[in-house]
C-alpha cells in the first residue's frame, strides 16, 4: 500500500503542513480542559469574574485559532488526495492501454471499472483521513493520559488500563473484516459485470421477453452485495458501542474515584471535569482510530487490486529499437509457418500459415465461421503475439515492431462496429486527428456514407450516442470504415465489415477504394466470396488451417472446400 503512495509525491507540502495545522489543533484542545479547570477552580469557586472573564475569553480564542488550523488542514486534504487519485486513475488507465487483449480478457471490464472508480475512491479517502486524523488521533490519545497523570497518577493509571481492552478489540474485528471487505469488492464486481451485460443486451433481453429471469438473475447478484455488505456492517457496528461501553465505564469511574478524591482534598472540582474532558477526548480519538482502522482496511484492500494491475507486465513486449518505418518493403506482410494458441484454450486458433503480400496487393481471406480469419488480424495489429513460426511486416519480425509505431500504418475495421459518443467528427478525428473538414467529406464519400450524414442537420457534427446507438449496423460499418480510410494507412484491415451492406454498397465501397487509393494493401476477411474473388491473393481457411491460396480462378480449380463455398454462395443468390 506505501508503494502507492508515489503517486502523491508531488503533494509533500500538503503532506506535511496538514499533519502540522491538525497536531497545532490537537494541542489547543489538549489545552482547553487546564483552562476549564483553572476557569472553575479559581473563578466560579472563588467569584472572581474577573478570572472567569479572563480564562473564557482564553478558550474562545484558542478554539478559534484551531478552527483556522483546521480549515487549512482540510483544504490541503482535500488537494493531496483529489491530486493524487487523479495521478493514480491516469497511470492505470495507462497501463490498461499497454496490456494486451488476453489480460484485459483475463481481468474482464467489469473489475477494471470497479478498480478505476471505487477502488480509488477508497485510497483517496485513507489519505485524506491520514493527513486529518492519523497524527491528530494517537496524539489526543496520548496527550490526554499525560495531562491526565499530570492531575492525578491514581486516574491517569484508569486511563492507561483502558488502551489494552481497546486495542485487542479493535484487532479483533480488524481480523475478522478485512477477509470480508475483499469479498465486498468481488461482489462490486460481480454486479458491475451483470449490470452491464444486461445494459448492453437490453435490446435482446426485451426481444426475447426475458425481463423476468434478467431481473432475477441482478436481484440474485444485488441480493449476494447485499449480504456481504450486511456482513461487513454488523461486524463493524459492533465497534462503536463497545468503545463507548468501555470509556464510559472508565467515566463513571472517575466520577466515583474523583468525587471521593474531592472529599478528601486531592483533587479540586475543576481537576475531575477537566480529567472527565481528557477522558472524552481519549474516547472520541480512539473512536476516530476504529474509524480509521475500517478506512484503512477497506483502502488496503482497494489497494492490493489497484498495485496488482500497476505491477502487470504487458505480455505484448515493445521495443524501443530504430526500425526501418518506410512501409515500401518487399513482402509487406509476411506469415512464415505461423500458428497462435490462445492463451488459457487447449487447441491452436492457427496452425502453420503462409502467405506474402506485396505493396498495393489485395489479400482477401475466406472460411467458414471460427476458422481463424480474425485472429490473423489480431496478430498482424499485434493485439496477441504468435505463438510459433515467423511474422514480418514491412521486412520486419513482429516481435521487433513496437505497437505504437506499427498501429500508425495499421487501418482496422472491426467485425464488431465500434463508435464512440460524442460527432461524427470526433470519431472520426480518432483516425486522423490532423484530419481537415474537407479530409473528412473525402473519407465519408470513399466510405459510401457522405449521403447519410449530408442529410443530417449537423452534418460532421451530429451526435453520436454511445456506441452508436442512433445509427444502423450498415451505417455504423461505414462510419467506421471512414475512420480508418481517413488516416491513409499503408495496410487496411477489413475484418467481416462490410457483411451489414447491400452487394451493390460493398461493391461500390471495393471499386472506389482501388481507384482511389491504388497504392494501398489490403486485407479483406469475409464470408462472401464476391467480396473477395477480385483480390490477388486467397487464403482459405478451415478450423485454423490453410487449406487453400491462390487467385480466384486458381481456387476454383484446387481447393474443395472453396469450389462449395462458391457452389452455396452461388445456390442463395439463386434463391
Ligand atoms: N479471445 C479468445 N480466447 C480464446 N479463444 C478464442 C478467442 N477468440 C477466438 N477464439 C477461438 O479461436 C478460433 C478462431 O476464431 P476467429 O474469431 O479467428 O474465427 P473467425 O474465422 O474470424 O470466425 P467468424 O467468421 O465467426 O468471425 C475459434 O475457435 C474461437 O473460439
Amino acid at each position: 500500500m506505501l508503494s502507492l503512495l508515489t503517486y502523491a509525491k508531488t503533494y509533500k507540502k500538503e503532506l506535511i503542513l496538514g499533519p502540522f495545522f491538525k497536531l497545532l489543533e490537537a494541542i489547543l484542545e489538549l489545552l482547553l480542559p487546564l483552562y476549564m479547570a483553572k476557569l472553575i477552580d479559581e473563578g466560579i469557586k472563588s467569584g472572581d469574574t474577573q478570572q472567569t472573564i479572563k480564562m473564557a475569553m482564553m478558550m474562545l480564542f484558542m478554539s478559534l485559532i484551531g478552527l483556522v488550523c483546521v480549515i487549512i488542514c482540510q483544504y490541503y486534504a482535500a488537494r493531496a488526495s483529489q491530486g493524487f487519485g487523479t495521478e493514480l486513475r491516469h497511470h492505470l488507465m495507462k497501463k490498461i492501454n499497454a496490456l494486451s487483449h488476453s489480460e484485459l480478457d483475463a481481468y474482464g471490464t467489469s473489475t477494471l471499472i470497479t478498480r478505476m472508480t471505487n477502488d480509488i475512491n477508497q485510497l483517496q479517502l485513507a489519505l485524506a483521513m491520514l493527513i486529518r486524523l492519523v497524527i491528530r488521533a494517537p496524539f489526543l490519545s496520548i496527550g490526554s493520559i499525560i495531562m491526565a497523570f499530570y492531575i492525578d497518577t491514581t486516574m491517569g493509571i484508569i486511563f492507561i488500563i483502558t488502551i489494552p481492552i481497546f486495542s485487542l478489540i479493535l484487532w479483533v474485528i480488524m481480523k475478522k473484516t478485512v477477509p470480508l471487505f475483499k469479498r465486498v469488492q468481488q461482489k462490486i464486481d460481480a454486479l458491475n459485470e451483470t449490470l452491464k451485460e444486461t445494459l448492453q443486451g437490453v435490446r435482446v433481453i426485451r426481444s426475447f421477453s426475458k425481463q423476468p429471469q434478467s431481473e432475477k438473475v441482478f436481484d440474485t447478484v444485488s441480493d449476494d452485495l447485499a449480504t456481504s455488505y450486511q456482513n461487513v456492517s454488523n461486524l463493524s457496528a459492533l465497534l462503536s458501542p463497545i468503545t463507548g461501553l468501555i470509556m464510559n465505564g472508565a467515566i463513571v469511574f472517575i466520577l466515583s474515584a474523583g468525587s471521593f478524591q474531592v472529599n478528601t482534598g486531592h483533587l479540586s472540582s475543576g481537576e475531575v471535569v477537566a480529567l472527565i474532558n481528557y477522558m472524552t477526548q481519549m474516547l472520541l480519538a480512539l473512536i476516530v482510530v476504529s474509524n480509521l482502522v475500517v478506512i484503512f482496511t477497506k483502502a488496503f484492500a482497494s489497494a492490493t487490486r489497484v498495485e496488482e494491475m500497476l505491477e502487470t507486465q504487458p505480455d505484448i513486449v515493445t521495443t524501443e529499437k530504430e526500425i526501418d518505418d518506410s512501409w515500401e518493403n518487399t513482402p509487406l506482410v509476411s506469415f512464415n509457418n505461423v500458428s497462435f494458441q490462445y492463451p488459457l484454450s487447449r487447441g491452436y486458433a492457427l496452425k502453420q500459415i503462409n502467405f506474402q503480400l506485396k505493396k498495393g496487393e489485395t489479400l482477401g481471406i475466406i472460411g467458414p465461421t471460427g476458422s481463424g480469419k480474425t485472429t490473423i488480424a489480431e496478430l498482424i495489429n499485434r493485439s496477441y503475439d504468435i505463438s510459433n513460426g515467423e511474422m514480418t511486416l514491412n521486412g520486419i519480425a513482429s516481435f521487433n515492431y513496437p505497437t505504437g509505431k506499427l498501429r500508425q500504418h495499421l487501418g482496422i475495421v472491426p467485425q464488431k462496429s465500434t463508435l464512440f459518443s460524442g460527432t461524427i467528427k470526433s470519431n472520426l478525428l480518432m483516425g486522423n486527428p490532423d484530419a481537415t473538414e474537407e479530409m473528412c467529406y473525402s473519407a465519408l464519400e470513399l466510405a459510401q456514407c457522405l449521403e447519410f450524414v449530408t442529410a443530417l442537420p449537423e452534418k460532421l457534427d451530429a451526435p453520436v450516442l454511445a456506441n452508436g446507438n442512433n445509427f444502423s449496423g450498415g451505417q455504423k460499418q461505414r462510419l467506421c470504415l471512414a475512420r480508418a480510410i481517413i488516416k491513409s494507412p499503408d495496410l487496411l484491415l477489413l475484418d467481416d465489415s462490410l457483411s451489414a451492406l447491400d452487394y451493390q454498397t460493398d461493391w461500390l465501397i471495393r471499386k472506389q477504394l482501388r481507384s482511389v487509393l491504388p497504392d494501398m494493401t489490403t486485407i479483406i476477411i469475409s464470408q462472401r466470396l464476391s467480396s473477395i474473388k477480385q483480390a490477388d491473393h486467397i487464403l482459405v481457411l478451415d478450423n485454423g488451417k490453410q487449406v487453400g491460396l491462390g487467385t480466384h480462378d486458381e481456387l476454383m480449380k484446387s481447393s474443395d472446400i472453396y469450389q462449395q463455398i462458391a457452389a452455396a454462395q452461388d445456390e442463395k443468390e439463386v434463391h
